[in-house]
């Protein structure tokens, strides 16, 4: 019977059965978490201080005097995180804002000085912040565009996504139109391809206007509603003032039948919300001012009358649900109709562009973005207005020419 209990602890343990850890291996264990602590407490005091220097580097800091002299106080570190992404929570000083850390070049230069690209802030509870160190530009990578088609123009068509990943919508009855500039080959185009194609199938859209590339209007829309209302090409410069013309008139005849006690024409079916685009607008210009003029007393120069109705579609449309998306590698005001005329734009992006034309559009508050956004890569955009303020934005990539003419061709809403 004794045996049987020697015999016992000597048996193999079961499979499945795991052995409680010996005291070896339990010393082990708790060294190995000691050592991690350590490590980690070691490279917490090692971002601190870098942070520290940085914020004293750029004045995010104070100077107090004290018996001893001069002293620094630099916002308070609590958590720092490994990451990656490398984290800290931060408690701002008093009169410090949360965007003091990324406003005129602190961001990128706080972020480089902790080894990062770029630096995000988001405020927690009280004073605390977050100060995420990003690793890479958050807006590197494209996105598609699914094949989405918005039922109405008050719904939000997808305009990109910002550096938190976030979706950013606009609706086409928000008030305001829409100025996007860039150089040669920025995503200027590919922003409308993604654009008109969400709005192409909303039965009360009109999608019309003047393209003399005819590649984003015209052939796309053969056989739809919208394609009448279009103007293609250069070989005919004056059916593009004609056409801005009949939508001038079209404006006045809603202005004079906005219903009583409503300031502003609400978009039905029958009174759709048209989406003005004057793609590379100032080119048309151009060409335009470029053909010879009429003798005195014999008519308007051409330049001179697309620039007028323009400029009445702009200053006087958004009562009447008319909305103008304006096209121009520069916002130049000599180029796009007037100082006046591109002070009526409510929403601007700015793909690649040199630092002065940046600032042009969107004011001294993007001085600080100029230089880095020279050589922004295509699709990437800095957006401002209707209550936003300057930021970056990827817009999505729907694909290839192709693909925006066939679901032109899919989504287009027909003639009734
Ligand atoms: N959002 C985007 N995501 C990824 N790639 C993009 C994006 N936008 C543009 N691109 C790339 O850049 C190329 C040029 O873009 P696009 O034709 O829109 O430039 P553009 O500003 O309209 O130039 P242009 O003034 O010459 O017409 C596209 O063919 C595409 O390869």
């Amino acid at each position: 019977m004794t045996t049987t209990g020697a015999l016992d602890r000597t048996r193999p343990p079961a499979a499945g059965h795991r052995r409680p850890p010996g005291f070896i291996s339990r010393w082990r264990a708790r060294r190995a978490e000691r050592d991690a602590w350590a490590a980690h407490h070691v490279f917490a005091q090692g971002i601190t201080a870098e942070f520290r220097e940085a914020c004293t580097a750029l004045r995010l800091c104070q100077y107090v005097s004290v018996a001893a002299g001069i002293t620094v106080r630099t916002p308070r570190v609590g958590a720092v995180h490994g990451g990656p992404p490398i984290t800290l929570t931060v408690e701002l000083m008093a009169g410090q804002e949360p965007v003091d850390f990324t406003s005129k070049d602190n961001g990128p230069r706080l972020a480089h000085s902790l080894g990062g690209h770029g630096l995000r802030v988001e405020p927690l509870a009280g004073r605390w912040v977050r100060l995420t160190v990003l690793n890479h530009d958050p807006l590197r990578d494209g996105f598609g565009l699914p094949s989405l088609a918005v039922a109405s123009g008050a719904d939000p068509v997808i305009l990109g996504r910002t550096e938190d990943g976030i979706a950013l919508g606009h609706a086409l009855t928000d008030a305001g139109h829409l100025a996007a500039q860039g150089q040669n080959g920025s995503g200027k185009t590919v922003l409308c391809y993604g654009l008109l194609s969400q709005l192409a199938a909303a039965p009360d859209v009109l999608v019309a206007g003047s393209d003399i590339t005819g590649l984003l209007l015209g052939r796309p829309w053969d056989d739809t509603a919208h394609r009448p209302h279009q103007v293609t090409g250069t070989h005919d410069l004056e059916a593009h003032a004609v056409l801005l013309e009949d939508l001038v008139a079209e404006m006045d005849r809603r202005l004079a039948t906005i219903p009583p006690r409503r300031d502003k024409i609400e978009p039905t079916p029958e009174t759709p919300t048209v989406l003005v685009v004057l793609e590379e607008f100032p080119g048309l210009l151009r060409a335009a001012d470029g053909l010879p003029k009429p003798k005195r007393g014999e008519g308007i120069p051409l330049g001179d009358r697309i620039r007028t109705a323009v400029l009445r579609l702009l200053s006087e449309g958004r009562k009447a649900a008319f909305r103008v998306l304006m096209l121009a590698q520069r916002f130049e005001a000599t180029a796009v109709g007037g100082g006046y005329a591109r002070d009526q734009f409510a929403l601007r992006l700015s793909f690649r562009v040199p630092a002065d034309s940046l600032e042009m559009l969107h004011g001294t508050d993007a001085r600080p973005f100029g230089q880095e956004h020279a050589n922004a890569a295509p699709g990437v955009a800095y957006l401002s207005g209707l209550g936003r303020d300057c930021e970056r934005i990827r817009v999505p990539y729907l694909g290839d020419y192709g693909e925006y003419v066939d679901r032109i061709q899919a989504h287009g809403r027909r003639a009734a």
